[in-house]
C-alpha cells in the first residue's frame, strides 16, 4: 500500500474553573460546549463538513476524530484543526454561560488524565490489507509502540510514584522525576478488544470502516496526545514505516516483550533510555537499542525499496536525532522538536530559577498548562510564539483544514456531501461509509473504499433533489 489512511481521534479534558463563582459540573460545561453543535446537527455526534468527527460520550471528554487522510501533512493539519474547532466552541460556550450568570473560565487539556486518575485517550487508526495476518503485525509492532515513547511520548512531571505498585513495575524510581509519557502508567494490557475497561496497546475490534473483505483498521489506543506538530510527524511517520515493514514480511517478531505492561512503564520513567527489558527469547535489551534496531530496519528497508511518500526522509532524520539525543543524554537537539524534550527544558530552567524539584506543585500546573489549548493561555502555545516549539504546518494549513476535507481520500465527498445538502436545505445522514439523504433512505450511498474521491452516485443523488428555500444555517 503505497498511500495508507490514517486518522486520530482526541479526547479532551475539560475543566471549569469558578473562583467565588456558581459552579457547574464537568457534564454541564461540556453540554455548554457542544451546545452549538447540538443546535447546528440536532445531535452531539456530528460529522462537520471537514470530514471530521465531533463527539459528546456519556461523561463529560469531547471526542474530535480527524477525518480520514493520506498524507502526514493533511493528518497533522486536521488534527490541529480540531484544537482550532474547540477553541471556537469555548469562546461560544463562555459567551453563553456569561449570559447565564456563570462567570467561570473553560480550559481545554489535549493531555492523558486528569487529577482524579482517569485516562483518555489519542487513538491512531492506520488503514490495513486484511491479508496481512493479524496477530503476526500486532506483536511484531507492540514492541516499537511500548519503546517509540524515547521520540513521540509527550513528557510527563511525576510528583508522586508512589501510586505505581513497584512490585508489579521494578525499576520505576520513587523519587519524583521526569518520565517519558503520560499514558504509559494507564496501560493494562497488550491487545485486547477493549479501550476503557482494560485499556490495551492495541485495540483488536474489528471494525474497518472500509470494504472488509480487503481492508483492516489498526487502532493503536497507547499514544499520548501530541502537541507538537514535529512530535506528530516521527509519530505517525515512524508507525508507518514500521507497518509497511511488517507487510512487507521484514522480521521483526524476535523483538516481543516478557511483560509489556511492565516494559512499557519501565521504559517511561527511565530517561536514560537503557534500562533493560525482557525479550520473550530470554534475550534482554534495552529501549534505546530495540528503537536503534527498528530505524536501521527502516533505513535499509527505505534504501531497498525506495521512499514512498517526500516526508519519509524528514521521519528519519527525526527519529535518528531523538535516539542519539536519548543516547548521549544532551536533548538539546531535539528540544524544539520532540514534545517531552520542549517540556523538559522549559521545566529545568524554570526549576532552576525558583529553586524547584520535581515535586514542586508550580511544576504540575505547568505540567497542564502545557496541554491547553487556549492559543493565549496555554504553555505549548507560549513556547511556539517564542520559536521554542517548531512547526511542521502553518496557521493557513490549519485554518484550511478546519473547514475543507483532506482533497486525497473519501473524506472529500463526505465534506461536499455534507456542505451541498445544508445550502440546499436537505435533511442528510452521515457516517464514515454512508451518505444518505433522509427523504431518499432508499439511495444510501456506501463509500466503501477510502481512497475514493468520486462517487457517481453520489453526485447523481445531490442532482436529482430539488433545491429547498431555505438551507440549513
Ligand atoms: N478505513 C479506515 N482506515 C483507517 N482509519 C480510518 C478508516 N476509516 C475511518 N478512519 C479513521 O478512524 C477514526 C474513527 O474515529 P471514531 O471516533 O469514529 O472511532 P471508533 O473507534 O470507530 O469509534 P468510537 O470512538 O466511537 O469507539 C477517524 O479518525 C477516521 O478518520
Ligand atoms: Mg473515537
Amino acid at each position: 500500500m503505497d498511500r495508507r489512511i490514517m486518522g486520530v481521534e482526541t479526547e479532551f479534558g475539560i475543566h471549569y474553573s469558578h473562583p467565588g463563582t456558581k459552579p457547574l459540573t464537568p457534564e454541564e460545561v461540556a453540554r455548554y460546549l457542544f451546545r452549538p453543535v447540538v443546535e447546528w446537527g440536532r445531535s452531539s455526534n456530528v460529522f462537520i463538513p471537514n470530514g471530521s468527527r465531533l463527539y459528546l460520550d456519556v461523561g463529560s471528554h469531547p471526542e474530535y476524530a480527524t477525518a480520514e487522510c493520506s498524507t502526514l501533512p493533511e493528518l497533522i493539519a486536521t488534527d490541529k484543526a480540531g484544537e482550532l474547532i474547540m477553541n471556537r466552541l469555548v469562546a461560544q460556550a463562555q459567551e453563553q454561560m456569561r449570559e447565564d450568570g456563570f462567570e467561570g473560565t473553560i480550559y481545554l487539556y489535549k493531555n492523558n488524565a486528569d487529577s482524579q486518575g482517569n485516562s483518555f485517550g489519542s487513538h491512531e487508526n492506520y488503514l490495513l490489507q486484511r491479508s496481512t495476518e493479524f496477530r503476526r503485525l500486532s506483536e511484531s509492532l507492540i514492541p516499537f509502540l511500548i519503546t517509540r515513547q524515547l521520540m513521540c511520548g509527550s513528557g510527563a512531571v511525576i510528583a508522586d510514584s508512589t501510586r505505581i505498585n513497584p512490585d508489579s513495575h521494578p525499576g520505576i524510581p520513587e523519587t519524583p522525576h521526569f518520565a517519558f509519557s503520560h499514558r504509559a502508567d494507564y496501560v493494562q494490557e497488550g491487545i485486547s478488544s477493549s479501550t476503557t475497561r482494560s485499556r490495551p496497546i492495541i485495540n483488536t475490534r474489528d471494525e474497518p470502516h472500509a470494504d472488509a473483505s480487503q481492508y483492516r483498521r489498526l487502532h493503536v489506543i497507547v499514544g499520548d496526545s501530541n502537541m507538537s506538530e514535529t512530535t506528530q510527524m516521527v509519530r505517525f511517520g515512524s508507525t508507518d514505516l514500521m507497518l509497511r515493514m511488517i507487510e512487507a514480511g521484514v522480521p521483526l517478531k524476535d523483538f516481543q516483550l516478557d511483560h509489556p505492561v511492565q516494559a512499557i512503564r519501565q521504559v517511561s520513567h527511565d530517561l536514560t533510555g537503557t534500562a533493560t527489558l525482557r525479550l520473550r527469547n530470554g534475550r534482554r535489551m534495552s529501549a534505546l537499542h530495540l528503537q536503534e534496531h527498528f530505524l536501521d530496519h527502516a533505513r535499509t528497508f527505505i534504501d531497498r525499496h525506495g521512499a514512498h511518500h517526500e516526508h519519509v526522509p524528514a521521519v528519519l532524520e527525526l527519529w535518528e536525532r531523538a535516539l542519539a539525543a536519548v543516547r548521549t543524554q544532551d536533548f538539546s537537539d531535539i528540544d524544539t522538536e520532540i514534545d517531552w524534550a520542549i517540556k523538559h527544558r522549559f521545566y529545568q530552567q524554570y526549576a532552576a530559577r525558583h529553586g524547584l524539584g520535581w515535586d514542586a506543585a508550580r511544576l504540575a500546573q505547568l505540567d497542564l498548562s502545557y496541554h491547553d489549548i487556549d492559543p493565549d493561555r496555554g504553555l505549548f502555545n507560549l513556547l511556539t510564539r517564542r520559536g521554542a516549539a517548531a512547526r511542521w504546518v502553518t496557521d493557513a494549513d490549519i485554518e484550511y483544514a478546519a473547514e475543507n476535507a483532506p482533497a486525497s481520500t473519501r473524506a472529500a465527498l463526505r465534506g461536499h456531501f455534507i456542505r451541498t445538502a445544508r445550502e440546499r436545505g436537505l435533511e442528510y445522514t452521515v457516517d464514515w461509509t454512508h451518505m444518505k439523504l433522509n427523504d431518499k433512505p432508499i439511495c444510501t450511498v456506501m463509500v466503501k473504499d477510502p481512497f475514493a474521491v468520486t462517487s457517481d452516485q453520489m453526485e447523481h443523488l445531490l442532482e436529482c433533489f430539488p433545491r429547498c428555500a431555505t438551507p440549513l444555517e
